[in-house]
């Protein structure tokens, strides 16, 4: 470099998708913040818009009212993997996203196409303004939000696997009861018309049924870095 300043690497945009409970959003920060790039957990984004249709009224099972609500709120993500933020017109909304009753709820909801134009363009515009590039986990990145993006992966993990670790999170929970309720919320996310869960035909797949944490990171970072020097 003629100033003497070291290169900085360009923008990298990596996308993460897979179903419920693979690991996107634990790989996805830990990934970006090891790389310092910023990082998008679009599952909150869907999450945000159906609690405030829930705390609107809204009947979630009418794709009408939904429809014509979905300009409605402003939500507003933070992308410091460090402390990601999730506001729905200004209130904080990262723990009421979580209930049983928006996740039971956000699949429908999701569905709507107005619903996924919104956020898509939303999540389009955050992607573009990140300085050095953005991790941006979800169901529908690689094949649809940002196509173009340099690295796209596909996480995939058994369903017993899947249920275990979110027992795990929810103490006490039934396994086989959450076992059933992921199986039915990824089948609801793949058989939607508008884009539904799919991997993209150029997405990494990584089967982390057997892989610790610490080792998937590894490999997307790997993954990541050997995109980078062109690899
Ligand atoms: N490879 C792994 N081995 C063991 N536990 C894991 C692994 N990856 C993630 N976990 C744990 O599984 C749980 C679910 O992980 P995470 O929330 O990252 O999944 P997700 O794909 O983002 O899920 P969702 O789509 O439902 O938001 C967390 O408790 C996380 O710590
Ligand atoms: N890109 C995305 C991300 C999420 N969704 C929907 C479908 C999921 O069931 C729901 C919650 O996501 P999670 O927090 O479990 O990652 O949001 C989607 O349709 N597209």
């Amino acid at each position: 470099m003629e100033n003497g300043a070291a290169p900085t690497a360009p923008a990298v945009i990596v996308a993460i998708d897979g179903p419920s409970g693979t690991g996107k959003s634990s790989t996805s920060k830990a990934v970006a913040a090891q790389l310092g790039l910023s990082y998008l957990d679009t599952g909150a984004q869907y999450r945000a818009i159906t609690w405030w249709m829930v705390s609107n009224g809204i009947d979630t099972d009418d794709p009408h009212a939904v429809a014509a609500a979905a300009g409605k709120p402003e939500i507003v993500s933070g992308t410091d993997p460090a402390g990601p933020t999730i506001t729905v017109d200004g209130v904080d909304v990262a723990g009421p996203i979580r209930t049983p009753e928006v996740t039971s709820k956000v699949s429908a909801v999701s569905a709507v196409p107005e619903i996924r134009a919104r956020i898509t363009e939303l999540q389009r515009s955050i992607a573009a303004a990140a300085p050095l590039g953005i991790v941006v986990e979800g169901r529908d990145i690689g094949t649809t939000v940002l196509p173009d993006a340099d690295l796209k992966i596909f996480l995939t993990a058994s369903a017993e696997a899947r249920a275990a670790r979110r027992s795990g999170e929810l103490k006490g929970a039934d396994v086989n009861a959450t076992r059933e309720a992921l199986i039915k919320r990824d089948a609801a996310d793949s058989s939607r018309k508008t884009s539904p869960l799919a991997k993209a035909g150029d997405a990494v797949e990584v089967d982390t049924t057997a892989l610790t944490l610490p080792q998937v990171i590894e490999c997307v970072v790997t993954l990541v870095e050997e995109k980078r020097a062109g690899k």
